[in-house]
């Protein structure tokens, strides 16, 4: 489908712009060299000194990284910050990082460790600082030390922080670059991979509606996780193991399945000294447990046990009087967890499973990266089980290929961890700049502010489909009888059920358009499609863009004052937020797709066309 209004085509063949506006134009750690002109002049203008300024600048990002790095754990779910404070000749002049949650900002800690020296001087952050609480506390710090210079190295993740405290910095005077944005070069890259790298998590939930996850296990060289008996304590060295009580203390959850409690009996606790204890998760489809389990002293650390809807309800009953939270699932799956814990807030899942749950989180793609402790024994054992179960693949062609690979000896053992997928890349408001100028050439997709509207009563209430001003459109496509519906909504909603032959869809259109508010419209519109399929016209998917969209062109071309106040808008951002259509709004986290704040954006624009050929012909005669 391509429809074009006047000369400007607004959507790309609908299965490829959904793709495109998946929000995440996923890009693999390899990041974009970037086209932008201006970008490449201030590259090669700067020539060698250029590199040199590039080199330096990489370096105390990357150093920016590392600090941030040390309060992994702490700080979740605030991102890990870091600054480094260097003076004009490249020296560290002071340092910070934020310690742990509600502690000063590392900008602060890093201006007070530098004292007099941060006049003139270039604060590096591997984050753009969040605003959480409306002090600026950052900000202010960086602006009231003197700072002349500000190098970021990724915008805030989540959408309504993104680019607030950038624009604030620029705004006091200071000169701020971002990289990837301002300049680019390999060294900046690899800087700002580090970036990408340690705030992956909140980076994760800024683009998908599962927390990151890290699948981890200690195998034997000849491949086993256990002996065939079920026996797996240890395969792996002591220091490995220390290893793996930091990573926990890094992760908000370890998660494991039924069979690993009923074997191993594990406490799965942090107990390297420092950082946090994760909560435990257990799925399990049966709740065939043992009364007795490390797991049910819950005294220091909460366990949640997810289960198939109706397991054993009287073990459940057990478990509950124990202090350990059961929750039910109606599809007990990786995905439907993940995503259930995303909603709780969730950053980080460890998964300390064996291979049979393993290969299900696998193959239901929540598992972003793997990390695998390979001893040097050999166990045998043809039942021995291995770290992932059946992936139902044939061919080794099919195999997945980790990126970013590292590799490092941990005592005896050799610590392998690899990416099985890449962490998205950052992205505008909206979803790429590409496609952000073709909807509206006015948007400048880093720079613009966002307008939320949602409910009616909003400042910006009018946008939202379900304000009172009634239109008058045809009822389906080859129907040149106008009618009046009550609001956008009521419109909408009855076009689902437009021109199929059978009478329950007339009825459902007529009871749509008769619906007293929009509310009701929507109800009824809803429920019929979800009890009902059979009455939906069958290119409902295909044309549900074209249909809203006529229909608030119908709307904004009515009401004067409604076209003006869209108008006024320009340069900005509008953003339907609504919590839970990841369709036409833009989602909790900005993870939804927009498209209600897409087309108002697209319509103003085309107004803006309007007027501008109106006023030209005014001008000609
Ligand atoms: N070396 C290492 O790193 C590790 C070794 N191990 C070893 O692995 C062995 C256990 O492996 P394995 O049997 O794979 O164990 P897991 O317990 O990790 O996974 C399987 C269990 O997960 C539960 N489950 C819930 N939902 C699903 C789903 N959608 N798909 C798959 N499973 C689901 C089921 O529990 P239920 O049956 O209760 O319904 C199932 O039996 C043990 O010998 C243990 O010692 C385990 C972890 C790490
Ligand atoms: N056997 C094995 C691991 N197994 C994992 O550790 C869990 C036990 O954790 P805990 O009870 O807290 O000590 C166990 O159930 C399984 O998930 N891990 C490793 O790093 N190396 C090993 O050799």
């Amino acid at each position: 489908m391509i429809l074009t209004f006047g000369t400007l085509h607004i959507f790309k063949p609908f299965s490829s712009f959904h793709r495109l506006g998946r929000l995440i134009p996923i890009m693999a750690l390899s990041l974009r060299i970037s086209s932008s002109p201006l970008i490449c002049r201030a590259t090669l203008a700067n020539g060698d000194n250029g590199r040199n300024h590039h080199a330096k600048d990489a370096a105390f990002i990357r150093r920016a990284a590392d600090l941030a790095e040390m309060s992994a754990g702490l700080t979740s779910p605030h991102p890990n910050f870091g600054c480094v404070i260097a003076t004009s000749s490249g020296k560290v002049a002071g340092e910070g990082y934020l310690y742990a949650q509600g502690t000063k900002p590392a900008e602060a800690l890093a201006v007070e460790a530098a004292g007099e020296f941060c006049r003139g001087s270039t604060a590096y952050l591997n984050m753009e600082p969040g605003d959480c609480h409306g002090d600026h506390a950052a900000v202010s710090a960086l602006v009231q030390a003197g700072i002349e210079r500000v190098v970021v190295g990724i915008r805030h993740p989540l959408q309504h922080l993104r680019g607030s405290a950038i624009r604030e910095l620029r705004s006091q005077g200071i000169e701020v670059n971002v990289l990837g944005e301002d300049f680019e070069s390999k060294v900046l890259e690899d800087a700002r991979k580090a970036c990408l790298l340690v705030n992956a998590p909140l980076i994760h939930r800024a683009c998908s509606r599962v927390p990151f996850s890290v699948l981890k296990y200690a195998m034997t060289l000849d491949g086993k996780i256990a002996a065939s008996s079920g026996h797996a304590a240890w395969i792996s060295s002591k220091l490995s193991r220390t290893r793996v009580f930091e990573l926990r203390g890094r992760s908000d959850a370890v998660i494991v399945g039924g069979n690993t409690v009923r074997q191993d009996d594990p406490r799965l606790t942090a107990r390297h000294g420092q950082g946090h204890t994760p909560t435990r998760i257990v799925m399990t489809q049966s709740l065939d447990l043992p009364e007795k389990a490390n797991l049910w002293d819950v005294s220091e650390v909460p366990t949640i046990i997810v289960t198939q809807r109706g397991a054993r309800r009287s073990f459940q009953k057990f478990l509950a009087s124990k202090g350990v939270e059961v929750v039910e699932f109606d599809m007990l799956n990786p995905r439907e967890v993940m995503e259930y814990f995303h909603l709780r807030g969730y950053l980080s899942i460890l998964w300390e499973c064996g291979g049979t749950l393993a290969a299900s989180a696998i193959s239901s793609s929540v598992i972003h990266k793997v990390v695998a402790f390979v001893a040097p024994k050999i166990i045998g054992g043809r039942n021995a089980p291995s770290p992932v179960g059946e992936l139902g693949m044939v061919e080794m062609t099919q195999a997945l290929n980790l990126m970013d690979v590292c590799y490092e000896q941990v005592g005896p053992d050799m610590l392998v961890t690899g990416f099985l997928q890449p962490i998205p890349d950052l992205i505008p408001v909206i979803p790429s700049e590409d496609a952000t100028v073709e909807i509206d050439p006015s948007v400048n997709p880093f720079e613009s502010s966002i307008i939320f509207f949602y409910k009616t009563w909003d400042l910006y209430g009018s946008f939202s489909n379900f304000s009172p001003h009634p239109i008058r459109m045809p009822c389906g496509e080859d129907n040149d009888d106008y009618m009046t519906w009550p609001s956008v909504e009521h419109y909408y909603q009855a076009n689902k059920f437009v021109g199929v032959e059978n009478p329950m869809a007339h009825d459902c259109v007529e009871k749509i358009r008769t619906a007293r508010s929009p509310e009701e419209a929507a109800l009824i519109g809803r429920s019929t499609l979800r009890q009902k399929p059979e009455l939906v016209r069958n290119d409902w998917e295909d044309v549900k863009i074209e249909v809203m969209y006529m229909a608030l062109k119908c709307k904004f071309s009515t009401y004067p004052h409604l076209k003006s106040m869209l108008l006024s808008t320009a340069g900005s951002v509008l953003v339907e937020s609504s919590p839970h259509d990841l369709f036409w709004g833009g989602g909790r986290e900005g993870e939804g797709l927009n498209y209600l704040g897409r087309l108002l954006m697209q319509l103003r624009s085309e107004f803006f066309d309007d007027s501008s050929v109106s006023a030209e012909n005014t001008f000609l005669a």
